[in-house]
């Protein structure tokens, strides 16, 4: 009985370390090959951002789930070092009267609106590249000439088929793990390429 509900409780404990391993090792090798891959373009986002900040231009971030926790971290990062930047997934009182009252793929498009200008920055997270109220708020940041950048992997989703980021890091994995600490990877190294520069 044990064995079919809980499956794990019989296994080796050895079969557990060997796939720790495994994963530890899928996940370095995963945010070393998107380091080498994308560091000439991951320098000329770098580039564009502290332009922008030096501009006087704010950066907007936005994500669903472990994204939102990302975009987030992203505009910490860049708080922390004098650098303005909010998330938009963090309202939640906003977030959530947005998608009850008009639909969730508006929740980020309609604080893009509101807040956000030309001069500014756009910083869009998912792990598929196909989340609505993303692309919609890509797609208000571009209306609104912003400087728009798209982490996604999963093949990059509608994000990277209809190019809605001008700067594009599209993680070349398909599981949510992987992809999220490569682009926690890369956008940690953005933030100090960012800080570097912006002064
Ligand atoms: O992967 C996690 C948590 O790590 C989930 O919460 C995940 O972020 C959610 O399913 C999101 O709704 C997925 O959206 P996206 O990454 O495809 O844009």
């Amino acid at each position: 009985m044990t064995g079919t509900l809980y499956p794990f409780l019989r296994r080796d404990p050895l079969d557990l370390t060997a796939s720790t391993v495994e994963k530890a090792r899928e996940s370095l090798e995963l945010r070393r090959r998107v380091l080498d891959e994308m560091a000439g373009p991951l320098a000329a986002c770098a580039g564009a951002l502290a332009a922008a900040f030096r501009g006087g231009g704010r950066l907007f971030t936005f994500g669903n789930g472990g994204s939102s926790t990302d975009a987030q971290s992203v505009a910490d990062l860049f708080t922390g070092r004098g650098l303005p930047a909010v998330s938009l997934a963090a309202d939640t009182a906003l977030v959530t009267a947005l998608g009850n009252d008009v639909g969730f793929e508006v929740v980020f498009a309609r604080q893009l609106a509101a807040l956000g200008g030309e001069g500014d920055v756009a910083c869009a997270l998912s792990t598929s590249g196909g989340s609505a109220n993303v692309l919609r708020g890509l797609e208000r940041a571009a209306s609104l000439r912003m400087v728009t950048v798209g982490f996604a992997g999963s093949g990059g989703g509608r994000m990277a088929e209809e190019r809605l980021a001008e700067h594009l890091f599209v993680v070349p994995s398909s599981s949510v793990h992987r992809i999220q600490e490569a682009q926690a990877t890369l956008y940690h190294v953005l933030a100090e390429l960012v800080s570097a520069a912006a002064r």
